[in-house]
């Protein structure tokens, strides 16, 4: 099942900077980890914002949501998905 996942990033003003270092080194690991799993075939930054445009590629719905409740960033991600379908004029 191929979801689209637009995500906004918002980080606290106040949060702590190593902290905020340790947040983002954990989630490029993560999605790292999940690109080579074929489970996140496309990431690409919206270019202007802090928000990413992805393309997850999971078995259920239960499992989207596992996987991104997993990312280390999740607190300060504003995710919205659309499920997608094959388009009839894709060609292979
Ligand atoms: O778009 C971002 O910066 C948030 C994010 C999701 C996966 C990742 O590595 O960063």
């Amino acid at each position: 099942m191929h979801f689209l996942a637009q995500m906004e990033v918002t980080i606290p003003h106040d949060i702590d900077t190593e902290k905020l270092e340790r947040l983002l080194t954990a989630e490029r690991e993560r999605a790292q980890e999940l690109q080579r799993q074929g489970k996140w075939p496309q990431l690409w930054r919206v270019a202007g914002r802090y928000a990413n445009v992805s393309v997850l590629d999971v078995e259920s719905i239960d499992e989207l949501h596992e996987l991104l409740s997993s990312l280390p960033m999740f607190p300060f991600l504003d995710i919205k998905v659309t499920p997608m379908t094959r388009h009839p004029s894709k060609v292979d």
